[in-house]
């Protein structure tokens, strides 16, 4: 039994109601889950205020209400503790509650808009390889050493993230990856962690529905750095315009890399195909099989860490040159026609841009590319017409489709998408809601040695209409229709 006052331990308390030296059974932010000897922590949340599920905590038998205001009618043996800000509460009372568990191994968090997935996977795989347990948390999925478990955010709420981290205690993990996303600095999910590094890849258009300017987007993701210890490093991609501004007023040691800008950790693409990149990193060559010129800012990164947190340089080459792709991360086929099949996760206007950039820059200009894409529903609208010039703009062919409509209606994200069409490229584009039609058409389309892209949801396996998720695998799908297909 843990007492109230111990997970209290670093919360900043402006009024308590009743006593702290109660057991407590365990945590929970949602009135719904909670049960007996349980402390509701409630959180104005964007859709509603869990103040309001305060009597519906207590009734379900909460002894414990965490909240930023007291209610008027208090219930006896309730305990009530008013803070300033719930999330930032229940952040530090879920690292307490579980014994501080990023202290006992080395945390290192990714964020940038672009990148966090392939940065932090590629270096729980570096790190595995080199013989270390090791755990993830990542969009794609959570790995406690060598158990997995599905992934529902980029960065989970602040009890599941603890609640991992203790579980890689238990099994005696050293290093953990993790992506922090903009929600999650906002939300104040990793808050209270130690973290001995952070990394940041770049910073481009993505969620200005939730951060609603760019400034404020820049400045949540700085935030994570501002509060990174004396003792962590800060890593920063300075080819990216706000890769100095992460740096600015931050107390941890400063590293800085970039293909372009001096700085600490320097890299060079001597060769760029299909097949992979040649890189030159410092003063070494090294083979991998990433490929495109983002991934050479992701495997520099990944290098720089892999340093920082006392790998020797040699064995990192080495086993960087092992490296597989990560799921959904530009995954590719070749079918026996001679078709490439390329899935990416791109989902951004810029991250559509690099990989339209990077697959020009490796094919001959005599193949058609032909980009199968659409925009999800419920998500930042802006983006959409983006997304449709520059799928015009640097394709031969593009078929725009569904990408999870959610709630919204998906002729009018097309036609959201289609508006960013200019007249010169009007003739590329076609439009085909239904996913798998569009992925049939393009690989009709296609011809020996043809391109298709299919961009946007990456390893993702489901489509999401209307509150449902149905079964859906782009990679499964087009491998599918090029076996099937065949010229
Ligand atoms: C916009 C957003 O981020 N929302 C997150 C937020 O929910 P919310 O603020 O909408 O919560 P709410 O529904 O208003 O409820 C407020 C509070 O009342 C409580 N409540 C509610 C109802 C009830 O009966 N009883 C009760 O106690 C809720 O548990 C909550 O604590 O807090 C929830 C609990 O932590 C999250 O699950 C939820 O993520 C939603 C599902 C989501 O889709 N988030 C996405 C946008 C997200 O976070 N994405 C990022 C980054 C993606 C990227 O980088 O591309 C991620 O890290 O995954
Ligand atoms: N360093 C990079 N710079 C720009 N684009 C990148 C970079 N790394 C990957 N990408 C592109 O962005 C897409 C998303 O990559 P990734 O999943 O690694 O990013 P993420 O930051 O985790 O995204 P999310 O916020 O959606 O979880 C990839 O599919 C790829 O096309
Ligand atoms: N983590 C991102 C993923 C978007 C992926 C895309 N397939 C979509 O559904 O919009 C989000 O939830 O905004
Ligand atoms: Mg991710």
């Amino acid at each position: 039994m843990i007492a109230l006052k111990d997970i209290l331990y670093k919360v900043t308390l402006n009024a308590v109601v009743g006593s702290t030296s109660v057991n407590i059974n365990t945590i929970d932010f949602d009135s719904r889950n909670i049960v007996k000897n349980d402390v509701f922590v409630a959180i104005k949340g964007s859709v509603v205020d869990g103040h309001e599920y305060i009597n519906k905590a207590t009734s379900n038998g909460a002894t414990v209400v965490v909240c930023e205001v007291i209610p008027e009618d208090l219930i006896d043996g309730v305990t009530y503790v008013e803070v300033d800000n719930s999330s930032k509460a229940l952040a530090i009372m879920a690292s307490n509650f579980y014994g501080v568990p990023s202290e006992n191994l080395k945390l290192v968090g990714v964020t940038g808009t672009n990148g966090k997935t392939t940065v932090a996977s590629l270096l729980y795989q570096l790190f595995k390889n080199a013989g270390y347990k090791v755990g993830l948390l990542s969009t794609v999925k959570i790995i406690v050493d060598n158990t997995e478990y599905k992934a529902t955010h980029t960065t989970p709420d602040s009890l599941t993230i603890n609640k991992y981290l203790n579980e890689m205690n238990d099994v005696g993990v050293e290093f953990c990856f993790m992506e922090v996303s903009s929600h999650g600095i906002h939300q104040n999910r990793t808050e209270g962690l130690y973290f001995e590094g952070g990394i940041f890849t770049n910073l481009s258009h993505d969620h200005l529905d939730y951060h609603k300017t760019f400034a404020e987007y820049r400045d949540v993701k700085k935030s994570f750095f501002d509060l990174l210890p004396s003792k962590s490093f800060a890593l920063s991609n300075i080819d990216d315009k706000n890769g100095l501004i992460m740096l600015q007023n931050t107390k941890a040691k400063k590293y800085t890399y970039a293909l372009k800008n001096y700085s600490d950790y320097k890299s060079q693409i001597l060769e760029n195909q299909l097949g992979g990149l040649l890189l030159k990193i410092n003063e070494s060559e090294v083979w991998t099989r990433l490929i495109g010129n983002f991934n050479a800012y992701n495997v520099l990164a990944i290098y720089a860490t892999a340093e920082l947190l006392g790998l020797e340089k040699v064995e990192i080459l080495r086993l960087i040159s092992e490296l597989e792709s990560v799921s959904g991360r530009f995954e590719y086929l070749i079918s026996d026609d001679k078709i490439t099949a390329i899935v990416d996760y791109a989902h951004t206007p810029d991250a559509l841009k690099n990989v339209l950039e990077t697959i020009n820059s490796i094919r001959t200009k005599n193949e058609e590319l032909i980009t199968v894409v659409g925009c999800g529903g419920d998500r930042d609208r802006t983006k959409r017409p983006k997304m449709g010039h520059i799928a015009t703009a640097l394709s031969t062919k593009v078929i725009f489709t569904n990408d999870n409509p959610r709630s919204e209606n998906p002729d009018i994200i097309l036609k959201e998408i289609e508006a960013g069409v200019e007249p010169q490229n009007f003739k590329k584009a076609l439009t085909i809601s239904d996913r798998k039609q569009a992925i049939k058409a393009a690989c009709q389309m296609a011809q020996p040695n043809d391109i298709i892209l299919i961009a946007g949801k990456g390893h993702e396996t489901y489509q999401e209409i209307k509150g449902e998720r149905f079964d859906f695998d782009d990679y499964k799908i087009v491998q599918e229709f090029l076996k099937q297909l065949q010229k």
